[in-house]
């Protein structure tokens, strides 16, 4: 089954929480996709020789990786960074992770600045586009373990919102308003004329 994620409601009660809105609200992988946010599922039983996560990282160039465990007795400073995590930021590069084991919440801000949750479980693994506004959190298990892929040396620097000045968060901009313009038209009519027109103004080849 595909990741599971919604619009968020506005409560403040506890991070941990789903946080639904009644009735749910559920955004669909496309609509992820029109962020920027991309998915696989994979088998994280066999994570360690799996053929599948080989042919991803070569593909996308991941070529570092790192697993880490999120409890409060395995990681140092467990509060102090699920607070740094759960602080609206966004990073220079692609965040890409992972879920080996256990379960938690990425939070994307959508176009129109509403939250998106994304319900991660094991064997689910996507990237956040550098330049997306999001966050994490622990859902009530209080317990996953993720591999976090990065291309080249991995960069780890967050940026908490207010970060509207940098190129990536622009690029980010750009190509996220780009995308869901060449979705519109694809949805509203996929004739090949509009389409390649419109590749032609978005400059895609
Ligand atoms: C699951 S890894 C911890 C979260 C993290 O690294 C990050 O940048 C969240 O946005
Ligand atoms: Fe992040």
């Amino acid at each position: 089954m595909a990741v599971e994620a919604w619009y968020m409601d506005s409560s403040e009660e506890g991070q941990r929480k789903p946080h639904r809105r009644n009735p749910n609200e559920p955004v669909s992988l496309d609509k992820l996709k029109r962020l920027g946010v991309f998915y696989w599922k994979l088998n994280a039983d066999i994570y360690e020789t799996d053929p599948e996560l080989e042919r991803i990282r070569k593909e996308q160039g991941y070529s570092y990786m790192d697993i880490i465990s999120i409890h409060k007795d395995t990681l140092p400073n467990y509060e102090e960074k699920l607070k740094m995590f759960f602080e609206e930021h966004l990073h220079l590069d692609d965040e890409i992770r992972y879920i080996l084991d256990g379960q938690a919440y990425f939070d994307v801000r959508c176009e129109e600045e509403r939250w998106i949750r994304i319900a991660m479980k094991k064997g689910d693994m996507i990237t956040l586009p550098a330049g997306i506004y999001h966050r994490f959190t622990m859902d009530e298990t209080n317990y996953t373990k993720a591999m976090r892929l990065f291309v080249g040396e991995p960069v780890w620097k967050a940026y908490n919102r207010p970060a509207d000045d940098f190129d990536a968060r622009q690029k980010y901009l750009a190509t996220a308003s780009s995308r869901a313009c060449f979705f519109w038209v694809l949805r509203d009519d996929s004739s090949s004329y509009m389409v390649v027109r419109l590749k032609r103004t978005l400059s895609w080849r």
